[in-house]
This record gives C-alpha cells, sequence and structure tokens, in this order.
C-alpha cells in the first residue's frame, strides 16, 4: 500500500473562506478530531498573523495528540533582510511545532510585480528561509504559490525556484494551484516533468475556483505526489480547497493501493465534516458529495424502485463506509416503492390498497403547495388517517390570534384557544412573542395538563415560504415547523393563503406526532405510555 499523507489546513486556508472564523477553542477540538481521524499534518495557523493563532501555537503543545503533526505556515523572509532577522521567521520557529510550511513564489510575474524583487532575489528569500527554518525544526514544507500558473509562462524559473527549495532541506515539495483555474491534464503534465526533476517528494495543494480542485489533486497523486493539502468540506478562500472529504472518499474507496487515515477510521468522515460545520456555525452543504445529508438521499421513483433492489443501482458507494446514510424521500416524484420503505422505516403496516391511497394524497397534496421531505411527521400522520388509525387526541373547538399595536411601542400578541380532549374543554389564553409563540402557549396550556409529556417537546425552527408569488399578499403560503425533544426531531407542514391557519395546522401536526409517537410501539418493540387521558 502506498501512504498519501493528509496535510489539513482548515484552520489556516479554510479560515481565509468567507463567513469562517474559528475561535482559540474551536481550533484546538477541531485539531484534537482530525488527530483521531488519522489526518498526517495539521496546519494551524499563520504565528504572525494574529494572537489568537500565536495562542494557539502555544496551547496545542498540551493536546495528546496521538498521529497529527501540527505545521506552523509563513511565507519566506522579507525582501533585504536576514532570515534570522525577520519577524516572520521568528515567529514561526517561536510557534515549537515539529513542523514549519513556508510559502514563497513561483511565478515571475509575481515576484517582480507583486513583491517587486529581482529575480535572483527571490530564489535567495526561497533558500534562506527554509534553510534558516531548517536548523530550528525537524521538517520544513515548501508550498510553491502559483506553481502551475508560473511553470505555465515561465517553466525554466518556476523549476529554478522549486531547486532552491530542495536544495536548501525542503523535505516536501508542494505544487499550488493558488488561483484555482488549472485543469487535470496541466497538473498531470507538471507533476511528471517536476517528479523526473526534481528528487524530492512532492505534494499538491489545489483551489477549486474551476471546480476541479479533488480531480486536481487525484490526477496529482495519480502521477506521483504523495501528500494532499485541503480542508474539511472545501472551506477556503474565494471558492475553496480540496474537499479533503472528498479526496479521501475518493482515495480509499476508488483507487485500491493507496492508504489514508488511520485504519477503521473512515466509518468517521462525516461526522467529522459535521463537527467542522458546527463547530464553525455554518450550514451543512446537503449535496456535498459522500458526506452530504442528500448524498445518498433517492427521490425519484424509479431510483427508490432500483435501490431496494440493489443499493448500487443508484449508488456510487455504501453510505455506512463514510459513516453516512441512505434516504428515501417523499414527494410528488415518489412511486409506491418510495412510500413502502418510508412505511417500512417507521413500522408503518400497510397493504397495496394503502400504498396507492398514500401515494394519490402525497402527490394531491404537493400540487397544492405541501412539501413532505422536510415534514415526515406530517406525513405519518397522514397515512394514520388514510388508514383510518389517526387517534382523536383533541378536537380544536376555536383559536383566536389577535395582534395589537401602538405607535412607539411593540405589538402586544395574544392568542386563545378552545379545545375539547374527551369530554373536557379547555379554554387558554397565552401572551407570546409573535402568533406562533402565542399559539404554541395556549395549546399546551390546554394540553399540558392531559399530556404531561408534551413540556419535553420544543419548536426549535420555523419557516415560511410563498408558493403562488404572483398572487401578491394573497399567495398560498407553505409553513414547515421543526420540533424536538431529546436527540429526535421531526417535521410538520401546513398550507393555507392564511400565514396564521398554515401555522396552524404544522403546529397541530408537531403536537399530535408527539402524541402518536409517544404512544407507538417503540422501534425496539417496547410501548411507552403518553399520556393520562383524563376522562
Ligand atoms: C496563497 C496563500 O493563501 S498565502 C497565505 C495568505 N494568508 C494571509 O495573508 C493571512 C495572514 N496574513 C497576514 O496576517 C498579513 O497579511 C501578514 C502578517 C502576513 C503581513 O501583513 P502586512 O505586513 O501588513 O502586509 P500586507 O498583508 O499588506 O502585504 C503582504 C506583504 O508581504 C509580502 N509578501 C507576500 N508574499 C511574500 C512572500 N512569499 N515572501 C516574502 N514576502 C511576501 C508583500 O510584498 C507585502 O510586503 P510589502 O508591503 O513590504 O510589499
Ligand atoms: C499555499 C496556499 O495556500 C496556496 O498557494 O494556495
Amino acid at each position: 500500500m502506498t501512504r498519501i499523507a493528509i496535510y489539513d489546513t482548515t484552520l489556516r486556508d479554510g479560515s481565509q473562506g468567507e463567513g469562517v472564523n474559528f475561535s482559540l477553542q474551536d481550533k484546538l477540538l477541531i485539531t484534537a478530531r482530525l488527530d483521531e481521524l488519522g489526518v498526517d499534518y495539521v496546519e494551524g495557523g499563520y504565528p504572525l498573523s494574529n494572537p489568537k493563532d500565536t495562542s494557539f501555537f502555544r496551547a496545542v503543545g498540551d493536546l495528546p495528540l496521538k498521529h497529527a503533526r501540527v505545521a506552523a505556515f509563513g511565507m519566506t523572509r522579507r525582501r533585504d533582510i536576514a532570515a534570522e532577522d525577520d519577524q516572520g521567521m521568528k515567529a514561526l520557529v517561536a510557534a515549537r511545532t515539529p513542523v514549519v510550511t513556508i510559502v514563497g513564489k513561483t511565478w515571475d510575474m509575481h515576484v517582480l510585480e507583486v513583491l517587486g524583487v529581482s529575480l535572483a532575489e527571490n530564489l535567495r528569500m526561497i533558500g534562506d528561509s527554509i534553510a534558516f527554518c531548517r536548523s530550528h525544526v525537524p521538517e520544513v514544507i515548501y508550498d510553491a504559490e502559483h506553481f502551475f500558473d508560473g511553470f505555465r509562462r515561465n517553466p525554466d524559473y518556476a523549476l529554478e525556484t522549486i531547486r532552491a527549495a530542495a536544495d536548501a532541506g525542503a523535505a516536501w515539495i508542494v505544487l499550488c494551484d493558488t488561483n484555482g483555474g488549472s485543469l487535470p491534464e496541466d497538473v498531470a503534465d507538471a507533476v511528471d516533468r517536476v517528479s523526473r526533476e526534481i528528487p524530492v517528494p512532492l505534494g499538491i495543494h489545489t483551489h477549486n475556483d474551476g471546480e476541479l480542485a479533488v480531480a486536481n489533486a487525484l490526477s496529482a497523486v495519480r502521477r506521483g505526489a504523495r501528500q494532499v493539502q485541503g480542508t474539511i468540506n472545501g472551506l477556503g478562500e474565494r471558492c475553496g480547497n480540496a474537499d479533503l472529504c472528498s479526496v479521501v472518499g475518493n482515495l480509499a474507496l476508488k483507487y485500491p493501493g493507496y492508504e489514508v487515515l488511520r485504519p477503521g477510521q473512515l466509518v468517521h468522515l462525516t461526522e467529522v465534516s459535521r463537527f467542522v460545520y458546527e463547530t464553525a456555525n455554518m450550514n451543512f452543504r446537503p449535496g456535498q458529495p459522500f458526506v452530504g445529508t442528500s448524498a445518498f438521499a433517492h427521490k425519484g421513483g424509479m431510483h427508490v424502485h432500483g435501490v431496494r433492489k440493489n443499493a448500487s443501482s443508484y449508488e456510487h458507494i455504501e453510505p455506512e463506509t463514510v459513516g453516512n446514510e441512505r434516504r428515501v424521500l417523499v414527494s410528488e416524484l415518489s412511486g409506491k416503492s418510495n412510500i413502502a420503505e418510508k412505511l417500512a422505516e417507521y413500522g408503518l403496516e400497510h397493504d397495496t390498497s394503502l400504498l396507492a391511497r398514500v401515494l394519490d394524497s402525497v402527490q394531491d397534496l404537493e400540487n397544492q403547495g405541501y412539501q413532505f421531505e422536510a415534514a415526515e411527521a406530517s406525513f405519518v400522520l397522514l397515512v394514520d388517517r388514510l388508514a383510518g388509525r389517526r387517534a382523536d387526541w383533541f378536537e380544536l373547538l376555536r383559536y383566536n390570534v389577535s395582534v395589537s399595536g401602538k405607535p412607539g411601542r411593540d405589538p402586544l400578541t395574544e392568542a386563545s384557544i378552545k379545545l375539547a380532549v374527551g369530554d373536557q374543554v379547555a379554554h387558554t389564553v397565552s401572551e407570546g412573542d409573535g402568533p406562533v409563540n402565542a399559539l404554541d402557549g395556549a395549546l399546551r396550556k390546554a394540553l399540558e395538563p392531559h399530556y404531561p409529556r408534551l413540556g419535553e417537546m420544543s419548536l426549535v425552527d420555523y419557516k415560511v415560504r410563498v408558493i403562488n408569488a404572483r398572487a401578491g399578499t394573497a399567495a398560498r403560503v407553505r409553513v414547515v415547523i421543526e420540533s424536538r425533544d431529546g436527540d429526535d426531531v421531526w417535521g410538520t407542514v401546513g398550507v393555507s393563503e392564511n400565514v396564521i391557519k398554515a401555522s396552524w395546522l404544522a403546529l397541530r401536526d408537531a403536537f399530535e406526532y408527539k402524541l402518536a409517537k409517544d404512544s407507538r410501539p417503540c422501534r425496539g418493540g417496547v410501548t411507552e405510555v403518553a399520556a393520562d387521558v383524563a376522562s
């Protein structure tokens, strides 16, 4: 097996992505998680750049890392100054990491116009910087910035720059597609040429401006690169870096003969991807290959039909190998196979006639504006209703919502509800931050005396979407509510021309689903009793 070293730069290049900002604690948590996964290098930051990164290098020494080596990143010494007198060089050595990575210029245009130094001085800056760091740090990696752009315009000079790095003692030469515009065949040709001329192991660092970062990284590996730099979830400057989730997934599962990460850790890839999103306080990208929530979500009826017979009919790998899961979505594009799969998932009994009626209803309701993909709880209640087993937990008699405002004062929102549980009538009132909050409060007051476990649930998300926008303020709206109790999260949906009514329908389903699920046999077969229904 050939080991491909995975070099993670989420904490440095990843944090150069718009909207990404890790705290010191975030950086330490991510370092520990990447180490657990078996990433070989964790680039922690740029010690000269800011106090947070300086603190990171002080704190990371106390982490009991099992596998990963931490790298400090910086640029070559400034022009016309000795490396030992350069602030950046001193900061790199002071970081006391086992690895230092130095970025230097390859492209003659950058040397002459951006740095404003002679081509010869740039070669000295590269050589001096690596030699200086090499005398203090066990492993020095050289990142050849803009290598592919430089190599295209002036190949001889580009090669001279990396020869200067190799001669000064760089352990790795990493070829960077800094502007992210190279094509896989250009990368392959350049890597071929460099590996013939430079006797130092090569790495690859790619950006995604042409949506080719992963393809370019794989192309370099096929031509002999033995280190891949990238970030978890492809975070990074502009369009991001090569997404290590895809790089690792492809290397581990598509090419026999490459070894990545620690043995047995590939199954944690999805978890690590989500951990980084959570820590960065960013939304998941559902369609992200390998680890996204939609990566193995089947919606089209023909696809689900195929997957039920043989999962490989519509899946390129088994989702479990990367810790992901197969999902079947219910929508107007469903066939009976989607419905059958979903009913089996929820343990709901059915026959072919029920399947057909459920499918008809789903298609009819989606035509009216409902959407069940994110509202499976409403789907389950629909199935129960069509099967004639929806319980009468409560009967709504009336609700009323009022919002009164005065100039310069916050509006006052109040909801009242009158409903019957068995033969008992409850009439309750609640104020709220808004109409839904007030309705939620009034419904709880009315129901909790009868069903105390409703106290366990809370509303975690509320979304409204206009369905037929052309109708202006008379448009129909779809409300989707997400509710939670413990680890269980469920979605419900309501549709109406009136946003309060749509909200009520979604809220009613949220409460009914909680009552229904608590009284159903659990997947383990134990029946929980939710309610003390007063009679
Ligand atoms: C391809 C990459 O992703 S490389 C990493 C990019 N990441 C970052 O820039 C984030 C961290 N950067 C920083 O914190 C700051 O930019 C610092 C601390 C590095 C420098 O800050 P400042 O001294 O204020 O300079 P500023 O950022 O305006 O300009 C960069 C300076 O570095 C010089 N420089 C740029 N690349 C190199 C290099 N490879 N070697 C030596 N000097 C370089 C530039 O010439 C410029 O110096 P000048 O103003 O004397 O001409
Ligand atoms: C080193 C680096 O981040 C780049 O060239 O893109």
